[in-house]
């Protein structure tokens, strides 16, 4: 993995964490924000329906515990059957009802089970408000005696009006004796249609109020089918508790916990975060000990806070992380991968023996322009050395190329010397007709003179025969010593009938050629052979051909 991608990931992956880390923090941070407003909206809705919403129910319990205090109800209560009081107690009520909100009242007595009703229906004065007996094992009674055998003062029950077929609110207050014993039961009743209407008329879409009994049964809500009617005379398992609308098991205990604390804390209102219809909402709990009621406020916490107005900060982050990604790739090519390159650049240079000068970047970071220009002297001074050396070598190299060619005795040129150059030579005649010839050179009785005057004078005759034959040759052709005391000559000369040339040079010399040898001058004798180059000629043809000629000579002047 290059460099630059390993950068360009890291980058990504630090920015992408950051992002989300960021994200995530606003995420939060903005929903306690949203999620303390919206409990102070709560606050202000739960007031606002404590007073508002209940005023009329307020208002009517009330009235009703103001009507269970008239004295005369309470003697007649006392003594039913006396008509006396039933007469005064009646009357009472009658001027009284007028304070009820529909003009009714109701008084049912314990002690004769007689249900008295009242209202603008009902002017017949001779029947009187009795409506009927109560019976214990008439269902639609059951309210009555559920009451009297509880320890209430009060109770706001949710029944149906069987004379007028509709649903109402009935303030149940009860009269006691002194011995607290129940005497009746008094109150008036409520329309509870128009009620929950003005509920429902002031919720608004965000959020939905519940009033429940302590024990989470539910009284008033937007959905009649929810509300518990004669709540008081039902099973517990019967009952539509407010947490069967919540989804899970720990919204259910968050919202019992709330009701636990708002009921001991009256008018103060508690939350706590639940889910319900599959999102999570606030629910705020007020305990309204008027009517002994817990008023729950459910708000979509979603809807203040929808997900969707976070996209904006993914597009930022998006544009963020390309923008950052780019900048990035410039920085690092400028000022790490160009450098490199040009330092690549040079070091391949070296291998040609040249030097790519490489030059950094003017956004080269200083500590790479420092390197660069290290490498710079460093990789001149190789290549100066690394000439030297060539230098030398190829010096030394010719140098012993020509020893390696020469003879060690006479500085002439050795056979393998020789050959290259007759090699040459008919190359140069195969390819240009250049001819040449061959003179084959042997020193007579040289054995002789070994013998008389030792091998060192043998040598130094040698040695003054091949500068004989140098000076003769001189730039004419090339000298070698083939061996021994055998000389070969070989030249562009090929017309030997030339005073000048170097075969009558030879011939002139011979018989009379005086050489020094240590202090002696001793006569010298040689047999010569020559040929010329003919067409097919090979190295061992003509030197043949010339070695004959020279035994040839040899035997005739012996
Ligand atoms: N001093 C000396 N003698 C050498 C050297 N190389 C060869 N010789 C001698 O040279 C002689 C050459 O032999 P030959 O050519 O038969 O002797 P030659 O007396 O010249 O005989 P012909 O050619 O028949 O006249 C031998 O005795 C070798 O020992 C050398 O480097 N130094």
């Amino acid at each position: 993995m290059t460099i630059k991608l390993r950068f360009l990931i890291a980058v990504a992956i630090i920015l992408i964490l950051t992002g989300l880390f960021s994200w995530l923090s606003i995420r939060v941070a903005t929903e306690e924000i949203v999620t303390n407003w919206v409990k102070l909206y709560a606050e202000k809705q739960l007031h606002y329906d404590e007073v508002r919403t209940l005023l009329p129910l307020t208002q009517e319990l009330e009235t009703a515990k103001e009507f269970a205090s008239i004295e005369e109800i309470i003697a007649w209560a006392k003594a039913p059957n006396d008509s006396h009081l039933k007469e005064l107690a009646l009357q009472k009520a009658e001027n009284f009802r007028h304070r009820f909100s529909d003009n009714s009242f109701f008084i049912a007595l314990v002690k004769n089970n007689q249900y008295y009703y009242r209202d603008d229906n009902r002017q017949d004065a001779l029947k009187g408000p009795l409506a009927y007996t109560l019976n214990a094992n008439n269902e639609p009674d059951a309210w009555f005696y559920s009451l009297i055998n509880s320890s209430l003062d009060f109770y706001i029950n949710i029944n149906p009006d069987e004379n007028l077929g509709v649903i109402k609110l009935w303030s149940d207050t009860l009269i006691r004796d002194e011995q607290g014993k129940p005497i009746a039961i008094v109150g008036s009743g409520l329309d509870l249609t128009p009620f929950l209407q003005g509920i429902v008329a002031k919720q608004d879409i965000n959020s939905a109020i519940t009033f429940t009994t302590l024990e989470g049964a539910i009284q008033l809500y937007q959905q009649e089918e929810l509300i518990n009617y004669a709540d008081i005379t039902k099973q517990q398992a019967e009952k539509k508790l407010i947490f069967q609308l919540l989804d899970d098991e720990i919204s259910k205990k968050e919202l019992q916990q709330s009701f636990d604390i708002a009921k001991n804390s009256p008018h103060l209102v508690t939350t706590a975060m639940v889910k319900k219809d599959g999102v999570r909402q606030l629910a705020s709990v007020l305990y309204i000990p008027e009517v002994n009621w817990f008023q729950v406020n459910f708000v979509e916490i979603d809807r203040f806070l929808p997900w969707s107005k976070f996209s904006g900060f993914l597009i930022v982050l998006l544009v963020s992380l390309i923008f950052a990604l780019v900048t990035v790739y410039f920085l690092i090519q400028f000022i790490m991968i160009k450098p490199l390159n040009e330092l690549k650049l040079s070091i391949l240079s070296l291998e040609d023996h040249t030097q790519h000068i490489a030059t950094p970047h003017r956004f080269a970071s200083s500590e790479i322009t420092t390197v660069l220009q290290h490498y710079n002297r460093t990789s001149q001074s190789l290549l100066e050395y690394q000439s030297t050396l060539e230098e030398e070598v190829n010096a030394r190299t010719a140098e012993l190329k020509k020893i390696a060619q020469l003879d060690s005795l006479t500085q002439l040129y050795n056979r393998r010397g020789f050959q290259e150059q007759v090699v040459k030579y008919l190359d140069n005649w195969q390819e240009n007709q250049q001819e040449f010839s061959l003179i084959y050179i042997d020193m007579d009785y040289f054995k002789k003179i070994n013998d008389t005057y030792g091998h060192a004078i043998g040598d130094s005759v040698l040695k003054s025969f091949a500068n004989y034959l140098q000076k003769v040759v001189a730039d004419k052709g090339e000298v070698a010593r083939w061996g021994g005391d055998e000389f070969l000559i070989i030249t562009n000369e090929t017309n030997h009938q030339d005073q000048g040339s170097i075969l009558e040079k030879l011939k002139q010399d011979n018989y009379s050629l005086m050489l020094n040898a240590g202090e002696q001058t001793l006569k010298i004798q040689f047999s010569v052979g020559y040929s010329d180059v003919l067409e097919n000629d090979s190295f061992e043809s003509i030197i043949h051909r010339a070695d004959n000629k020279m035994y040839e000579a040899k035997h005739h002047h012996r």
